[in-house]
């Protein structure tokens, strides 16, 4: 048995997310989390919500909230989402919590007295308008690498490159708007990335088979411009881990916490500590400590291409600095943008469907095969209205459901609700479990490698053999014939339905808890000989005509749902 840690990005916590967030992380790092445990492996799968730095504030205040309470509730909002989207955590933790407050205060304390922590003297923006320094978000202007009008002062939406406050281009103040910025000088801590640059360049060098996206963003970071920069850690700001505390090898730092980015990976650490303290597991080192047990975990990360540098580069600088045995990432997936029908999706700005919305008009497993059979992989991707209703329709609806249903109600009124006896399987049987052979090992190599487009093609021609085998062997012809004939026909496919609801489950996990239901039984094993899993359901055993599995989407409905989906989230 192998063991798996996977965690997903941990989504900011300014506010519902949008279906593009979902695929980008959360989603995929569930499909692989639950191929693994389907597996049979022992699985640690954590995410959590991303609660400090400047938008949460923002957020906070536009709610007329105080930030914790604000933070609490989002929190809970999204614990409650993700639940309905079927989202199989082990944790979902909290970035604010006291576990990640004192892990980061002491990584801080161990890359301090590893030389790679210092105190600079800068000067920073700041705003007599709003009489505080303006860190990050706080200010906006135009981007000197791409010249996108809206960069944020940490980051460039548009081109990804990380910015400082000061690049900025016309920069303005987000509380006020105020343009009056003035310079004036501060201290902060910096995490002088630029002396790993060369342990940091040689690990990545040792990574095997590593998405492109994920190097190409590493190398351009390690390489473009003057190299690996060397990164403040510390921010203006009231919530967040607090940079001046007890035991701190630093003094006049008060007033300032860590930045974001600083305590959010750490969070995936702190919240296997999290998951111990609720009482859901007994030891959370061995999943993270080289010296205590986690030599032999794989550790996979999934997230969007926003946040590769970060988990590339900045999070392994904090554990490499540290110089403590901690768990280094194995694999990091990484995913392009979707795209809503033409433009971004975006949170500040309320374009798109957010996932509360989402599963208002239709239940999760529409959602999550349509977002997991168009990941946006190699490039890009758009969700469009039409391309939804179309996939929805043909695959589940069409290929999926409509198998179910007729065998099942077939085998219903011409033997009983209960496997049929009788006939013996041919050479039409034979070539069919052949075929299913082939592609279920294909599949499990592609959910193995987490080439989640060609998992779900793979998927969709599994359904599809069983189709095609309908189509061809007619049970409802042969039984006018050779009853028996039928029979056999009937309890392989009946079989199949079973064997569907097991290698679906990742994909559509609602819907196969339905097959075993209506299939009833318990048998959840995942196939090795695929005449032997198609066995599993003998003559005799009942079964019940599954409830409509999958209704298809109407033009009607589609309009509807474009109408009310085209504006802004107010
Ligand atoms: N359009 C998108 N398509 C795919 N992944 C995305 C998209 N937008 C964000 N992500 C990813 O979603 C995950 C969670 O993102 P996070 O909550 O930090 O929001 P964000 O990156 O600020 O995006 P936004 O501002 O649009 O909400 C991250 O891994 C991010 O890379
Ligand atoms: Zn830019």
């Amino acid at each position: 048995m192998a063991r798996h840690l996977i965690t997903s990005a941990i989504p900011y916590i300014n506010g519902i997310k949008h279906l593009g967030n979902l695929v980008g992380s959360q989603l995929p790092a569930d499909l692989f989390a639950r191929y693994q445990r389907a597996r049979g492996h022992e699985v640690l799968f954590l995410c959590a919500t991303d609660e400090h730095g400047t938008p949460a504030e923002l957020a906070a205040a536009k709610a007329g909230q105080d930030v914790a309470d604000y933070c609490a509730e989002m929190h809970l909002t999204q614990a409650q989402i993700a639940e309905g989207f079927g989202l199989s955590f082990d944790h979902f933790g909290r970035s604010s919590s006291p576990q990640n407050h004192a892990l980061t205060q002491a990584f801080a304390i161990r890359l301090y007295e590893a030389g790679l922590i210092e105190e600079r003297a800068e000067t920073q923006m700041y705003s007599p308008t709003d009489g505080r320094f303006l860190p990050d978000r706080y200010i906006e202007g135009t981007c000197p690498n791409c010249g996108f009008e809206s960069a944020r002062g940490d980051q460039c939406d548009n081109c990804t490159k990380q910015l400082d406050p000061v690049d900025l281009i016309n920069p303005r103040s987000t509380v006020s708007g105020a343009t009056d910025l003035e310079m004036r000088e501060t201290k902060h801590l910096y995490l002088l990335q630029s002396k790993l640059k060369d342990q940091l360049e040689e690990w990545i060098d040792t990574r095997e088979g590593w998405p492109v996206l994920t190097t190409s963003i590493a190398k351009k970071w390690l390489n473009d411009g003057d190299g690996l920069q060397d990164r403040g850690i510390t921010r203006d700001l009231n919530w967040g881990v607090p940079a001046q505390f007890d035991g701190a090898p630093w003094q006049g730092m008060d007033g300032k916490v860590f930045y974001v980015w600083f305590d959010a990976p750490i969070e995936y650490i702190a919240c296997a500590k999290e998951w111990v303290e609720a009482g859901k597991g007994d030891d959370w080192e061995r999943w993270w400590r080289t010296d205590k047990g986690a030599d032999d975990v794989t550790y996979t990360q999934f997230m969007g291409k926003d946040n590769v540098p970060f988990h590339t580069l900045s999070f392994p600088a904090t554990i490499l600095g540290s110089g403590e045995p901690w768990k280094l990432v194995d694999y990091i997936k990484s995913f392009n943008y979707l795209n809503y029908d033409g433009g971004q999706f975006s949170t500040s700005r309320g374009r798109g469907v957010f996932m509360d919305q989402a599963l208002e008009i239709l239940p999760a497993d529409y959602w999550r095969w349509w977002l997991l059979s168009h990941a946006p992989e190699s490039s890009d991707a758009e969700f469009t209205w039409e391309n939804f209703q179309t996939s929805v329709n043909k695959d589940l609806a069409d290929v999926l459901g409509n198998f179910v249903s007729r065998v099942t109600k077939f085998c219903r009124s011409k033997f009983s609700e209960e496997v049929p006896s009788g006939g013996s399987y041919g050479a039409r049987e034979t070539a069919l479990m052949d075929e299913l052979a082939t592609r279920i090992r294909a599949y499990e190599g592609f959910m193995e490698s987490m080439d989640v487009r060609k998992s779900a093609q793979e998927l969709r021609a599994i359904w599809s053999a069983g189709n095609e085998y309908l189509q061809e062997a007619a049970p409802w012809a042969t039984f006018k014939e050779d009853p028996d004939a039928a029979a056999a026909q009937i309890r392989l496919a009946l079989n199949l339905i079973r064997l569907y609801a097991v290698l679906s489950a990742p994909f559509i996990p609602t819907a196969s808890a339905q097959l075993f239901s209506s299939m009833n039984t318990l048998d959840t094993a995942w196939p090795g000989d695929v005449a032997e899993a198609l066995s599993a359901l003998p003559a005799g055993h009942d079964f019940s005509v599954p409830e409509n599995l999958f209704s298809k989407i109407t033009d009607e409905q589609r309009e509807d749902w474009q109408t009310r989906f085209a504006g802004i989230r107010s």
